[in-house]
């Protein structure tokens, strides 16, 4: 779907965008928001009402016996059903058709993250597990009439995978509301300052993204989802990033490693094994590459390229500091 149907819509539902605000293709991954004006620093430039939102706060759902992100994932499945004929068809439209993240993840997935490292796959292996027991879960939960809206497994992955990587949360009276912000939820995500934040502006109960710094003509808008490791960002995000500070490996005796750590000799033995024990490195870039392979696939295998950074840190710093 072209950007100009999905701003068309945006307008339409109450939105405001910054003059030169539009979505580009971006060089982190898929589509970015950018922007072809300079943006001073504190400036709204995108808002929409949440009552034009998808939220867990929609009175069709909020009263459900369940969290925020089920009941607004009840609400998604319900209008992802009616396609064409909900109100956020123009949004669906502009979906990615994968997200990556972990309820979309299957067989393939899974033999992708059995390479390694163990808590990849560890990982995994719990994921794959969540999603049926979080469905029979609900299916005892809620009423007949919701849980045959999420009776199709396929459209409850579907949910659950635009949930995991484009949802954000906020609170209002205390209370915690899962929210999809069309158009906002294009922006990607930076792990150094961002140049976005997303806020609630109770007052005029609109989502508002306002800038942090000042944004020079040609620059991507970008957000942090979280102080987010690479682990959460590979399964709930489907990516990962080459260098992440907030990864750590942890060894056989329960000390955990950061990038700025120094080894003793015995950790550097144990940290050569752990990186010995991953498949090649040309491996890991092929796949990440591959663009026929699932998202979910190119995610693992940027994860493992980012783990095994990390490993060779350490190494270098330890060769380093014996030299
Ligand atoms: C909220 S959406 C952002 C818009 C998205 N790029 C699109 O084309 O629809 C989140 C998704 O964008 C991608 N993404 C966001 N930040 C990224 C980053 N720093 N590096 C790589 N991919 C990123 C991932 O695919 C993630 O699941």
């Amino acid at each position: 779907m072209s950007f100009a149907g999905l701003r068309e819509w945006f307008l339409e539902n109450g939105g405001e965008l910054a003059e030169g605000v539009h979505v580009a293709d971006s060089a982190l991954g898929g589509r970015g928001l950018f922007t072809s004006n300079p943006l001073s620093a504190g400036y709204q430039v995108l808002s929409l009402p949440l009552e034009s939102c998808l939220s867990s706060a929609d009175p069709r759902v909020a009263e459900l016996p369940v969290n925020s992100l089920f009941r607004l994932t009840e609400l998604l499945c319900d209008e992802l059903e009616k396609g064409n004929f909900s109100r956020w068809a123009s949004w669906f439209q502009s979906l990615p058709k994968e997200c990556g993240s972990w309820p979309e993840w299957r067989e393939l997935e899974l033999r992708a993250a059995e390479k390694g490292p163990p808590q990849l796959f560890e990982e995994a292996v719990q994921l794959a597990k969540r999603l049926p027991l979080w469905y029979k879960q609900l299916s005892q939960i809620l009423p007949a009439s919701v849980i045959a809206g999420l009776d199709d497994k396929a459209s409850f992955r579907r949910a659950l995978a635009i949930l995991f990587s484009r949802r954000f949360g906020i609170e209002i009276d205390g209370c915690k509301i899962a929210v999809c912000v069309p158009l906002g939820d294009m922006i990607n995500h930076t792990a150094a300052d961002a140049s976005i934040e997303v806020q609630y502006d109770q007052a005029s109960g609109r989502m508002a993204f306002v800038t942090q710094t000042h944004i020079s003509a040609g620059e991507e808008l970008l957000i942090r989802y979280g102080q987010l490791d690479n682990l959460e960002l590979c399964t709930s995000h489907g990516f990962a990033l080459p260098e992440n500070m907030l990864d750590s490996v942890v060894l056989s005796d329960g000390v955990r490693l950061t990038r700025a750590s120094q080894l003793s000799l015995p950790a550097s033995v144990e940290v050569q094994r752990m990186r010995d024990a991953l498949p090649l490195q040309e491996e890991d870039e092929a796949a990440h590459a591959d663009k026929s392979s699932s998202q979910g696939c190119r995610a693992i295998a940027s994860f493992r390229l980012g783990y095994r950074d990390l490993l060779q840190k350490l190494l270098d710093n330890y060769s380093e500091d014996v030299g």
